[in-house]
């Protein structure tokens, strides 16, 4: 697939382990940045990435900080960014089958690369169950 991927300073070191793992798989990756452990302010690397998904030049996307909130919040604020926290697999799983989520935020801090793994495994694999769950997403915007 051709992915996104972002982080602030929190989520740099297990971004790039998730971008080697993700290129191994045969995955097409642009890494959005941050690329280093210094500090940053996370929306200055979000908002490049979520316009690009937004345009549809990338099929999903992938934002890791420290909790996953702020890369999440910024995310959403654009139209066509459906941006989910997903801290299990499980709730990766449901982020994609009733949200039809195309980035998915990972909160580096409180998930193993393990988890992280498993995390991405479920978004890039499952798909959006539609019916229902596409009548709410249309009531979504304001
Ligand atoms: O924005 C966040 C929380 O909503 C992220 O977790 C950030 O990574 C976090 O705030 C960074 O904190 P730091 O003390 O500046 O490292």
């Amino acid at each position: 697939m051709r992915l996104a991927i972002g982080s602030d300073h929190a989520g740099f070191d297990l971004k790039q382990q998730l971008v080697q793992w993700l290129q191994d798989a045969g995955h097409e990756v642009q890494d959005f940045g941050t690329h280093s452990d210094a500090s940053v302010d996370y929306p200055d690397y979000v908002h490049p990435l979520a316009l690009a998904v937004e345009r549809g030049q990338y099929e999903l996307g992938i934002l890791l900080c420290g909790s996953a909130n702020g890369v999440c919040i910024t995310a959403n604020k654009h139209q066509g960014v459906r941006a989910g926290l997903a801290w299990t697999p499980e709730v990766a799983t449901l982020i994609r089958q009733h949200n039809n989520a195309n980035i998915v935020c990972v909160p580096a801090r409180f998930v193993s690369e393990e988890t992280a793994r498993a995390i991405l495994t479920e978004f890039l694999t499952t798909a959006f169950e539609g019916g229902r769950h596409q009548t709410r997403i249309d009531k979504i915007s304001c």
